[in-house]
């Protein structure tokens, strides 16, 4: 059998990292090295995530966890204030990162991009790692070649810090790519109330909901004449998005660079 991939989880407490903890130990292939999150050291990792202790237990600091345990992949699924900081280390210690954090904008990507040349080391970025979400993309910018009104509507449970979501900004500018330059809505429309037509990106609404019960949704709605057309996708449980973590351990190293959508990795 070949070697096995050394994989840390960073935010190995939260709601993601936990999955991915799982995931990564259901994997014969991957063995789980290190798990980092301030929330919570000293703990076993899979005690957290709900199985039988597997003797890697949670630490505080990713510098040091890096050097102790040399990984070749880092999952990281923290926050937004901490995720540049993370990526940086990582590729500083010639470790792929596969991020799933969200709240990057267009000059962390460029920045991002400059350290994977620098540390010859790659990096994935991914806004979603749900393969139904990958493809709700890109049906989406397939419609927006022949229906140019669009709005883009994403759901989220109401802990998420960061909107739009990822997935909402990625489609957005994937759409902007294919679709014919068009401003909606009329022309002399008028707030009432201010942020009722959402957020706009190159003259796309964007409206993010937050509410308890809710995990991930999103609905790309088309307006033509005489017709509407949704592209909706649901992530009903966090589940949802492991085959694509695991896709992207297992890929990450042998590609160079930074890579921006799980769709390039695998499609
Ligand atoms: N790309 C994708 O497919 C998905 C992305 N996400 C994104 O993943 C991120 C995490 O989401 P959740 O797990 O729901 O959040 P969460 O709040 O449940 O978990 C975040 C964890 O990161 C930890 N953390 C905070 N600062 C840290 C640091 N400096 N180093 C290490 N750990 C740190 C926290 O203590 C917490 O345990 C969000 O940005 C979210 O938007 C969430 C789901 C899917
Ligand atoms: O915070 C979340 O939960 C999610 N965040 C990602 C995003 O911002 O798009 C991916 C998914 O929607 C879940």
């Amino acid at each position: 059998m070949s070697k096995k991939i050394r994989v840390l989880v960073n935010g190995a407490r939260g709601r993601m990292g936990k999955e991915v903890v799982r995931a990564v130990l259901s994997d014969p292939a991957l063995q789980l090295v290190g798990t980092v999150d301030p929330a919570g050291t000293e703990e076993d990792a899979a005690v957290i995530a709900g199985l039988p202790p597997c003797g890697i237990l949670l630490t505080g600091d990713l510098a040091t966890t890096l050097e102790a345990t040399k990984p070749e992949v880092m999952v990281d699924f923290t926050v937004p204030q901490s995720v540049m900081e993370n990526i940086h280390i990582a590729l500083q210690h010639k470790v792929s990162p596969v991020v799933g954090t969200t709240g990057l904008s267009e000059k962390d990507l460029q920045e991002i991009k400059e350290w994977t040349a620098r540390y010859e080391t790659s990096c994935l970025i991914a806004p979603n790692f749900a393969i139904g979400a990958l493809l709700m993309m890109r049906f989406a910018c397939e419609a927006s070649r022949f229906f140019p009104h669009v709005e883009i509507m994403e759901y989220h449970h109401d802990q998420k810090l960061d909107a739009p979501s990822g997935t909402a900004i990625k489609t957005a500018e994937a759409i902007q790519e294919e679709r014919q330059k068009i401003k909606q809505g009329h022309p002399d429309e008028e707030e009432i109330i201010v942020g009722s037509r959402g957020g706009e990106y190159e003259g796309m609404r964007i409206h993010s909901i937050r509410l308890p019960g809710l995990v991930a949704h999103q609905e790309v709605l088309f307006g033509g004449l005489g017709q509407t057309l949704t592209i909706r996708h649901d992530s009903i449980t966090r589940e949802s998005f492991m085959p694509g973590v695991l896709a992207a351990v297992h890929r990450i190293r042998k590609t160079e660079g930074l890579v921006y959508g799980l769709d390039k990795l695998i499609f």
